[in-house]
């Protein structure tokens, strides 16, 4: 089979995965522009998550990222960090798979809880008992994850960096 050229890559997986923080280390590697769909969101709004929540609900957030989604994934040689919810919606699950490479950060509830423990802004996760709340979403989204996903990466036992390297390596990227 020829090799696909990889033009794009696009990062999904829950809150805690590691998206923002491994995305911004890949683009460093490969000199890709990095794009974060929330930080997109949040200056297109000018306002933060937590506020967008507050004001619109979780709907208004979920149109938001819809309109992110569709104008990020036109780009070329971006490497982009997607929010955990941003699979729920088929249209958005359809951009993102045909216009780049897919990885599934795929991480345990016990290490999303451990990653975002010190980190207000979250705001489904706001709640009297998060791992509850990780468990009952990642039992809803990770069907979603692996039908959008081209590759799947654990990220449960290695750090952040080992993470980027490995997931270059699986794209034949060096
Ligand atoms: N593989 C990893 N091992 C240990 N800590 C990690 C790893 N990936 C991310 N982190 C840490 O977890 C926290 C959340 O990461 P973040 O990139 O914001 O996740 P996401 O964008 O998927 O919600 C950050 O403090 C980050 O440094
Ligand atoms: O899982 C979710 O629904 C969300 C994940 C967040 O992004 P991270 O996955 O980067 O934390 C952010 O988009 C928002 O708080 C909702
Ligand atoms: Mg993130």
């Amino acid at each position: 089979m020829p090799q696909v050229r990889v033009s794009n890559i696009f990062l999904v997986g829950p809150m805690g995965a590691g998206k923002t923080t491994i995305g911004r280390q890949l683009a460093e590697l490969l000199r890709w522009e990095f794009v974060d769909s929330d930080h997109e969101i949040e200056a297109r709004t000018g306002a933060n998550i937590p506020w967008i929540f507050d004001i619109e609900g979780e709907t208004g957030f979920r149109q938001r990222e819809t309109l992110v989604i569709e104008a990020l994934t036109q780009r070329q040689h971006i490497v982009l960090a997607t929010g955990g919810g941003a699979i729920m919606r088929a249209e958005n699950r359809a951009a993102l798979h045909a216009r780049g490479t897919v990885i599934y950060l795929e991480t345990p509830v016990e290490r999303q809880l451990e990653r975002t423990a010190r980190d207000h802004n979250r705001p489904l996760l706001q709640t009297p008992d998060p791992r509850a709340k990780l468990t009952s979403l990642l039992a809803e989204r990770d069907p979603l994850y692996r039908e959008v996903a081209h590759h799947i990466m654990p990220t449960e036992r290695s750090s952040a960096r080992d993470v980027a390297f490995h997931i270059l390596q699986v794209l034949g990227l060096r």
